[in-house]
């Protein structure tokens, strides 16, 4: 089995307890190594446990400082940063604290920190809502979207199917020791679903459509005041196409299929190959935005 992480998003992960969820996340993280297969091309991690070790002997000002140093920012950066997340979580207060005499709720709010504080390129959360009050779930909540903002990936685990509802570009879900999409696919196809995607327009011969064969029906036809081009909805038997595209046609018959970008040669083979052939008038490769800080992780 194979799993890329795209740039730019955000991939959930479930599973009931102990089906491997946070050995998962640790192997996202660099913590652990996996025992058999590979993870190469790491980007700038960062990580909250599930479990933070809140008995080292630092106050929360000197530990987020002490981990800023550690990601790479001068002393001053870190310290300015560290003291900047503490007040974002409501936390200011306890920045001469030592880590050992600081709550639950607290001690979370160090460990998150922790992480956000680097910017990195892949953040990866196990269970890290649990036990922060209500404010500082909305400031994780808008760090999460600030991090994919900035072109950053975000992996969580949560047991509460509400956290961050309806916002996931993929989720799998860890079963028997396999690795799932939550509709049932591959980890490939939910890879490819949350990776780039590509729009490609084509024009075929009057009547006919690759998916459906020359029996087609031609391109519906509107009246001049309605829009140029309107969304058809999924084409009956498009789905059989490479990428499952979705379709629209527009009035000039112009069709524009948008596929994950990892699909998109072998839908344009299938368009040309098409008998009679498709006339592909553009490829377009919407929001690239390579970073070369990033890589992914196969
Ligand atoms: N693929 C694996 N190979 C070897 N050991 C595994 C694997 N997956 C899980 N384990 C072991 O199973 C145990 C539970 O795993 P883990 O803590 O990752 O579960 P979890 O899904 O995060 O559970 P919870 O929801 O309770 O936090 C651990 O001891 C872990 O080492």
């Amino acid at each position: 089995m194979r799993l890329d992480v795209p740039g730019r998003a955000l991939l959930r992960v479930e599973g009931s307890n102990g089906s491997g969820k946070s050995t998962l996340l640790r192997l996202f993280a660099g913590i652990d190594s996996p025992t058999t297969g590979r993870i190469t091309g790491r980007p700038r991690t960062a990580y909250v446990p599930e479990r933070f070790p809140a008995a080292l002997p630092f106050t929360a000002l000197g530990y987020l400082t002490h981990l800023g140093r550690v990601h790479g920012l001068c002393g001053p950066e870190a310290a300015r940063r560290a003291t900047e997340w503490l007040a974002r979580f409501g936390a200011a207060g306890h920045a001469g604290t030592p880590l050992a005499k600081l709550s639950k709720g607290t001690s979370q709010k160090v460990a998150v920190a922790q992480a956000l504080l680097a910017e990195p390129r892949l953040l990866v959360l196990d269970e890290a809502w649990t036990g922060l009050d209500p404010a500082a779930r909305e400031v994780l909540d808008r760090a999460v979207a600030e991090r994919i903002a900035d072109g950053g990936t975000v992996v969580f685990v949560d047991h509460d199917p509400r956290r961050l509802a309806g916002l996931a570009d993929a989720h799998y879900r860890i079963a028997d020791g396999r690795l799932l999409t939550t509709a049932g696919g591959t980890a490939a196809d939910a890879t490819a679903a949350a990776g780039p995607r590509v729009v490609i327009e084509a024009v075929g011969p009057p009547g006919s459509a690759p998916w459906s064969g020359p029996a087609a029906e031609p391109p519906v036809r509107t009246a001049a005041r309605e829009p140029a081009t309107r969304p058809t909805g999924p084409v009956p038997g498009a789905a059989e196409l490479p990428g499952h595209p979705e379709v629209t046609v527009g009035v000039d018959g112009t069709a524009r299929l948008t596929v994950p970008a990892v699909h998109s040669d072998a839908l344009l083979r299938a368009l040309l190959t098409a008998r009679p052939p498709w006339h592909i008038r553009s490829v377009i490769h919407p929001g690239t935005d390579p970073d070369p800080d990033e890589a992914p992780l196969p």
